[in-house]
């Protein structure tokens, strides 16, 4: 058995209500997933913000100082002024500070790294790089891509179609959309578009489509992931569903601040919708309508501090819950998301998502595609299937997906 074998089947005595708790995942093993993620794709992001800005001595010592704290040093907290060092101070910094950061829950590392590069960079300032994306150069490059070109033209075809088969189209867009993750293909291989087999390990749909058209009262909340060619899709989805009834209202949850390379803010969300109202055809249609949605209100916009906490969604505060509570359903996307809301822990793959998320405040779908060991809700036979055809390796290269609805 191999360590990480050893580690996912190592179930803990402790116990969260009548789950017993798996291991909290923690990035210390050389050769694990969460480890390659520290040791080299957080190096690799540093370096692409630094090439992709003219900044000046100062952005680039801080940047030094961030690289060589993540290989040799331990956690740093903040700095005293920091806007939010409250908030972080709450969610967890005080504990790790002064440990290394391949000791420390991956969750909270990897994203306290994003908070701290962005201090690097003078996101937060004050100064001239206040407010500036640093992720905002390759974010643009997906979304101008040909690549979406097609995506977008294809649109013309589908209009043509049963409105049924409009939306399961849609339904997978937004889930393999996924898929269009910047940080994963810093590092992934074969996560090329190529790649994309049909290969869901658990579909669910057929539960989530009477929550999406049972009244046409229903509100959808739709906790999104990344910018560009996963948000176009989210959006294209939200407005196919408001067309023609089967909800009646949106809120999409975006990220308050720049976050795991691609994921979509606000500002992400001004670009998807203006390149599907430029785009012409069916797209500029679908763009015109989303434009109508935020003007009236049947699509709200939401950026609550806790998108980006590193902390799982059981331990979210009383407003969010509150957000979640008022809708018919919530979709969350994609793969950090999926680990926070099942938790980031080694889990024996046929724990019952539904026990797992069974504190969320309603209904809850995920749309995920697998890109971290994380994964629940698998029938025996499924889990064997695929680690017979494939080792370890499905639960990460982000070529299989799954649709997991707990009603
Ligand atoms: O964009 P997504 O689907 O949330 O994926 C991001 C994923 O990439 C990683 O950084 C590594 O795969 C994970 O931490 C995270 O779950």
């Amino acid at each position: 058995m191999t360590s990480g074998a050893r580690r996912r089947a190592r179930v803990t005595v402790i116990r969260m209500s009548d789950i017993p708790a798996a291991p909290v995942i923690v990035a210390d093993e050389p050769g694990t997933f969460p480890h390659g993620v520290l040791a080299e794709r957080h190096p690799a992001i540093v370096r692409q913000v630094r090439e992709a800005f003219p900044y000046g001595p100062a952005r680039h010592r801080a940047l030094d100082a961030l690289l060589a704290e993540c290989a040799e040093g331990v956690v740093a907290p903040l700095p005293a002024d920091a806007h939010d060092r409250e908030r972080w101070r709450a969610w967890g910094m005080d504990t790790y500070t002064g440990r290394s950061w391949f000791d420390v829950p991956w969750l909270w590392s990897e994203s306290f790294f994003y908070r701290r590069l962005l201090d690097a960079v003078g996101y937060f300032g004050p100064g001239p790089w206040q407010g500036v994306d640093p992720f905002r150069p390759s974010k643009r490059a997906e979304l101008d891509s040909p690549a979406t070109d097609e995506e977008l033209a294809a649109l013309d075809d589908l209009a043509g179609r049963p409105e049924d088969e409009q939306a399961l189209a849609l339904l997978h867009g937004s889930l393999w959309g996924n898929r269009a993750d910047l940080g994963f293909r810093l590092s992934a291989e074969g996560a090329g578009r190529s790649a994309a087999v049909s290969a869901l390990v658990a579909d669910d749909s057929e539960r989530l489509w009477p929550l999406l058209g049972a009244s046409s009262a229903a509100t959808l909340c739709l906790v999104a992931d990344n910018a560009g060619r996963e948000l176009v899709p989210d959006l294209l989805l939200i407005a196919h569903l408001l067309a023609h009834g089967r909800i009646r209202r949106a809120v999409l949850h975006l990220k308050p601040y720049p976050y795991y390379v691609s994921d979509a803010t606000t500002a992400d969300l001004v670009d998807a919708v203006r390149r599907l109202t430029g785009a012409g055809g069916a797209a500029a249609a679908y763009g015109r309508d989303l434009w109508a949605a935020l003007g009236d209100g049947r699509l709200a916009l939401r950026t609550h501090p806790f998108s980006c906490a590193p902390l799982p969604y059981a331990d979210m505060p009383d407003d969010l819950r509150a957000d979640f509570a008022a809708a018919t359903v919530t979709v969350v996307k994609g793969d950090l998301n999926y680990r926070r809301l099942v938790g980031d822990r080694y889990w024996p793959p046929t724990t019952p998502f539904a026990d797992l998320t069974r504190y969320f405040p309603g209904p809850v779908a995920a749309l995920r595609t697998l890109k971290s060991d994380v994964i629940t809700g698998l029938d025996a036979g499924t889990e064997a299937a695929l680690t017979a055809a494939e080792g370890q390796r499905w639960r990460t290269a982000g070529t299989h997906a799954l649709i997991q609805v707990r009603t």
